[in-house]
């Protein structure tokens, strides 16, 4: 079995070996511009369409749970993977957990009010504030697949009354479901935590707009860890200053890296970090890799498969 690998910033040569490892006896290697020879599957983050390009592979592997960037190549580049190629992508492989300390963390500085003794603070205030109350700080979860599922089940036990929002309804315990476009107004209103963890498709791209903002309870709070192409920069920055919104957490942006002119660098209420929220970690991923192959070899059933109609 041949393997290629390319990815533009990970550490290829750990790679290497830890597929090796995992799978003993697949030839591995790195891909480079020029390389024909056959494969078997092909491990990809961002790839040049010649990579994958008139190729008789076995399967694709996304090196990340999303796959917005392969499938917008592919749409540019119809050629660049045939039709009957599988496509899959990194469930979970450790995300779910760093996604989970990312929403927990951010949900309890807002619920303690650490936002407000931080500015207090810079203007040296000593001033207790009233608290929140949990049953006012209803927290809604855009996307409820493997990464919103997570993020809920860390939040279910400190007691915020819950609710998320998916295509297809969900059955999770002490989680109320909306499912579908006729149930995203009511899933919207009375939400006050909106936590976003949607795949960018053509029906989600700019969701998080001024008609979905102004829909959330007053005071509300946004946390983007999805894509930036969810969110309009432009009307989160107006319900901020209108008061409908009290402060946003942003992991990821309209450009990345988010350019020095960007407002939302300077804006105090908006808390940011660099595309970071769940990282791929290399020593699950390949094993989660691996099993997959392994599976697909001995013809057994697997998960993963991106539906490339759906997006996601
Ligand atoms: N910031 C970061 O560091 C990272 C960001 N991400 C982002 O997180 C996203 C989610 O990942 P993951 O949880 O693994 O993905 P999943 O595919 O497991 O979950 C996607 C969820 O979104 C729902 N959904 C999709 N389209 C719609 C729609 N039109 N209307 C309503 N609900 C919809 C799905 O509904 P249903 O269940 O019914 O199919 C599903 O519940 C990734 O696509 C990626 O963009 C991922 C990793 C790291
Ligand atoms: O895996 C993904 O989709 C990511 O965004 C990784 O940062």
């Amino acid at each position: 079995m041949d393997i290629i690998f390319y990815h533009p910033t990970f550490d290829t040569q750990y790679w290497l070996k830890a597929l090796l490892t995992a799978l003993p006896g697949a030839r591995v290697r790195e891909w480079k511009r020029g390389d024909n020879q056959p494969a078997d599957y092909a491990l990809v983050w961002h790839p040049p369409v010649e990579m994958l390009q008139g190729r008789d592979l076995k399967a694709v592997f996304a090196l990340g749970a999303g796959v917005d960037s392969i499938l917008s190549k592919l749409k540019a580049h119809p050629d660049m993977l045939a039709d009957n190629i599988p496509l899959f992508r990194l469930e979970d492989t450790g995300m779910g957990e760093q996604m989970q300390e990312y929403a927990v963390s951010q949900v309890l500085h807002w619920f303690r009010r650490f936002d407000d003794y931080q500015a207090l603070k810079q203007q040296a205030r000593w001033e207790p504030l009233t608290d929140y109350q949990r049953e006012d700080f209803t927290i809604g979860i855009l996307g409820a697949g493997v990464l919103g599922s997570k993020v809920a089940e860390a939040l279910a036990p400190w007691g915020f009354p819950l609710r998320c929002w998916s295509r297809t309804r969900k059955d999770y315990p002490g989680i109320t479901s909306f499912a579908g476009a006729d149930e995203l107004s009511p899933f919207l209103q009375g939400t006050r935590v909106l936590i976003n963890l949607l795949p960018n498709t053509a029906e989600t791209v700019g969701i998080i707009n001024r008609g979905l903002l102004n829909q959330l309870a007053d005071n509300s709070y946004v946390m983007n860890l999805a894509r930036g192409v969810h969110l309009v920069e432009a009307d989160l920055l107006k319900a901020l200053e209108s008061g409908k919104l009290k402060g946003a957490m942003l992991d990821v942006y309209s450009k990345e890296p988010l350019p020095p002119e960007s407002p939302l660098w300077a804006h105090p209420r908006v808390a940011m970090t660099p595309h970071v929220a769940a990282v791929t970690r290399p020593a699950e991923a390949v094993s989660y890799i691996a099993r997959t192959i392994t599976h697909l070899e001995q013809g057994e059933s697997v998960t993963g498969r991106v539906d490339r109609q759906r997006g996601y």
